[in-house]
């Protein structure tokens, strides 16, 4: 079979009034006057590390039709799409936009907030929490008025405290404001419990509950290989007793030491807490929610527990069962974080 190619010159296409004919209306004929409808439009809020690594996670996996970028710095932002969408012909999802106006944003599934302040050096992640609560106050307002029916799914630190502060500020429902709090720390603990053993990450069974960050509350009592508990080889797993030294399994000051900030683990977590909303999986993760009337806790806070997540966001809590050495552990920190 043999191809004609057919050159057409830009002032052989004008059309019986001499005007002129784009080469898109010669190939494309509109067949619907629709715009097109976004079932599953992901957005992101903040550009900077920790927002494109959750971007590149979400478009590798294929689990958005859309994707909105917000940041505030013009530049930063338009330079950070275009270079994703010069990746589209690698991925299946077409469709990533970007403003500076929360527009963009509008009608989402799924917003996720990365913005803000980061740590500096042997800064903690508590540090944060005024400088990003003045910038929750703004944009909160903008993700509630274009998308009044979204999930938030909040990572700028103090991530447990700025969930409920994007909480209360939205009023939205509490199934439909998740903090990814120890969705990571979990993911750290069962990869270093695995390099330990030989293992795969993923059959290490293991849960870091209460707050992201320096008091969270590893569950000891939990942690098991193929059902095998590792309590039950060693009874002072985890403590300061064990020879092993197990309890040093989970800490992220070291890479912020080394590159400044971390970003590669938190994006794939997100996507991860991403795929189970968009795809109504019901898989139970370790996200920050409302835990009043939980382990004997009467106020008002922000923890992280396993939860059921779907398309509705957390759908379940799950009744974990902690031994009283573990549940004094994550009443102190509670008590921590309520004097904040
Ligand atoms: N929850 C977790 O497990 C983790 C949380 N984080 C937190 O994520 C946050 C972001 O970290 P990085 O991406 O490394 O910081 P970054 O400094 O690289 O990026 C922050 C971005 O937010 C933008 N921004 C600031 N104010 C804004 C506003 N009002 N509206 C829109 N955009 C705004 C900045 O222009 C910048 O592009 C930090 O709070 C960090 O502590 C980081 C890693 C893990
Ligand atoms: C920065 C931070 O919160 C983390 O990597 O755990």
């Amino acid at each position: 079979m043999s191809w004609t190619v057919s050159v057409v010159r830009a002032s052989q296409r004008l059309s019986p009034a001499g005007l002129f004919t784009p080469v898109k209306s010669e190939l494309v004929e509109r067949f619907t006057s629709e715009e097109p409808a976004h079932h599953s439009k992901v957005s992101i809020i903040g550009t900077g590390s920790v927002g494109m690594a959750c971007a590149t996670s979400i478009l590798l996996k294929g689990l958005s039709d859309e994707l909105a970028l917000v940041d505030l710095d013009e530049g930063k932002l338009k330079g950070e799409t275009m270079d994703l969408q010069h990746g589209s012909p690698f991925m299946k999802m077409p469709n990533i936009v970007c403003s500076k106006d929360y527009l963009v944003a509008a009608n989402s599934s799924l917003v996720i907030i990365t913005e803000g302040a980061r740590q500096e050096k042997g800064e903690t992640r508590l540090n944060l929490v005024q400088r990003n609560v003045a910038i929750f106050k703004l944009m909160i307002s903008g993700i509630v008025q274009y998308s009044p029916l979204c999930k938030l799914i909040i990572v700028s630190n103090p991530v447990d405290n700025l969930t409920y502060v994007a909480w209360k500020l939205s009023a939205f429902s509490k199934n439909r404001v998740i903090g990814s709090g120890c969705n990571l720390d979990t993911a750290r603990f069962c990869f270093l419990i695995g390099q330990k053993l030989g293992i795969h990450s993923e059959n290490c069974h293991g849960w870091i509950l209460g707050e992201h960050g320096d008091s969270s509350v590893p569950v000891w009592s939990g942690v098991n290989i193929a059902g095998v508990p590792l309590k039950n080889l060693n009874s002072d797993t985890g403590t300061d007793k064990d020879p092993e030294q197990w309890k040093n399994v989970h800490n992220a000051y070291e890479i912020i030491k080394m590159k400044g900030y971390t970003s590669w683990a938190i994006g794939l977590s997100v996507a991860d807490l991403t795929e189970s909303i968009l795809k109504n999986l019901r898989r139970t993760h370790p996200v920050s929610t409302i835990i009043r009337g939980l382990c004997g806790i009467d106020e008002e806070v922000f923890l992280n527990i396993p939860c059921v997540l779907g398309e509705d966001g957390i759908t379940n809590l799950i009744k974990i069962k902690l031994t009283p050495e573990e549940e004094a552990h994550l009443k102190e920190k509670i008590q921590k974080e309520l004097k904040l």
